[in-house]
């Protein structure tokens, strides 16, 4: 039976030292996101079109927080229920969604202000560590959407060359190519997001500092198998994804003052976006149970999230809003985006695989890493054949 599992989440965040000058127009007021400056922001032709905001100017979620809220409250409100139904064998996808300066790394997290990444690893090698009857072997990949370009931000190459994506009728899209690490502590998983982050395309913009240029898709694919049990075609997989979404920020070009390259980047950032508004607003209409075309391959981004946008996934999408006066319409456009995901609807199903691919895969990856480890004197701690 279908349902929303999905959830929509907006976070607020407070003024930085930056923007002291600033008018702050948004406030969180029980369960709601408040415009406090409604008249200002009706002058808005396209908020006037909108129902949600011509309403009140008043927008919620499943879970709203505002600006006193930490990335710790973030996590365990929002995102750890979801983590665990990962491990439990649900496909899972978290994704954070805003205006360029609005908070989305923060909440996702850094190595100064630990978020949803840091917290749901530990979480995940926890709640691995304590289901002795299950032996667990954990992949992670890590890829960049730049230009319209997907590359592997884990790449052996020097210079990585794009990547193609291709439709599988089973497994759905599949960008060839992309490497996959076997991972079996959190420090793994944090040295290779070190790794690929390193080579994200980042630039300082008049709005942030230190501004993504490129959306990122991390994906832990988390395989487990009776404890114990002899590898072979008839040994039951279960297979769930863990995917997290760094969305690159929308942005007005007059504010960021882009010009030459940045121009180029903020353009492809904005198609993308604009791709993704569109499949999540065809959703939010009932298209995909009423056999309606969804416009997944206007972008590389929506072609990637597909199984995340209405297929069989729970996924997170988590709105962050600046409250300074000067970005009311970009808040205005990020809290409908919100709303209309809140209508998106997706069928979760844990996945159980008992194909050769899953086992072979399985043995002859997890094999040559335990060589490999073993080599280094490394213990292994989840796979043990
Ligand atoms: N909730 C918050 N609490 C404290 N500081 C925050 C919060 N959200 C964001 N910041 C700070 O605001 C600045 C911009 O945030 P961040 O880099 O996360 O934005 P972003 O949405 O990822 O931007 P971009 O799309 O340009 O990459 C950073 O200095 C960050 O530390």
């Amino acid at each position: 039976m279908p349902s929303r599992n999905g959830s929509v989440c907006v976070r607020l965040r407070s003024l930085s030292k930056l923007e002291d000058k600033e008018r702050c127009v948004w406030k969180v007021e029980d369960h709601y996101v408040i415009h406090t400056d409604a008249d200002n922001g009706r002058r808005d032709a396209d908020i006037r079109r909108d129902t949600d905001a011509r309403r009140s100017s008043t927008y919620t979620g499943d879970h709203v927080f505002g600006p006193e809220s930490t990335n710790e409250q973030v996590y365990r409100e929002a995102v750890e229920a979801l983590v665990h139904d990962a491990v439990e064998g649900k496909n899972v996808t978290i994704m954070v969604y805003g205006q360029t300066g609005s908070g989305k790394t923060h909440t996702m997290g850094t190595p100064e202000a630990p978020g949803i990444i840091q917290r749901g690893l530990m979480d995940i090698f926890e709640l691995i560590a304590e289901k002795e009857d299950r032996d667990f072997l954990l992949r992670f990949s890590f890829l960049e959407i730049y230009n319209e370009n997907v590359t592997d931000l884990l790449s052996p190459e020097k210079v990585p060359k794009p990547l193609l994506i291709k439709e599988d009728r089973v497994v759905g899209p599949v960008v060839l190519g992309l490497s996959e690490e076997i991972v079996t502590c959190p420090e793994d998983v944090l040295r290779l997001l070190r790794q690929g982050e390193a080579r994200r395309h980042v630039a300082a913009s008049k709005m942030n500092e230190r501004s993504n240029r490129s959306h990122t898709v991390s994906r832990m694919v988390l395989e487990s198998r009776p404890a114990g049990c002899e590898v072979s075609t008839s040994t039951p997989v279960i297979v769930s994804n863990l995917v997290l979404v760094d969305l690159a920020g929308s942005e007005s070009v007059a504010k960021t003052g882009a010009e030459g390259e940045r121009l180029k980047e903020s353009s492809c950032i904005n198609k993308s976006l604009l791709a993704l508004g569109e499949v999540v607003f065809k959703l939010s209409e009932g298209a995909l149970a009423a056999g309606a075309h969804i416009p997944y391959r206007d972008s590389k981004l929506t072609r990637i999230l597909k199984p995340s946008l209405g297929g069989n996934c729970k996924t997170m999408i988590i709105c962050t809003v600046n409250p300074a006066a000067r970005h009311t319409e970009e808040s205005h456009r990020t809290l409908r985006f919100a709303c209309r995901a809140k209508r998106v609807v997706n069928t979760v199903v844990v996945q159980e695989v008992m194909s050769e691919t899953a086992a072979a895969r399985w043995q002859a990856k997890a094999l040559k890493e335990l060589q490999r480890r073993r080599a280094e004197g490394m213990c292994v701690r989840l796979v043990d054949f």
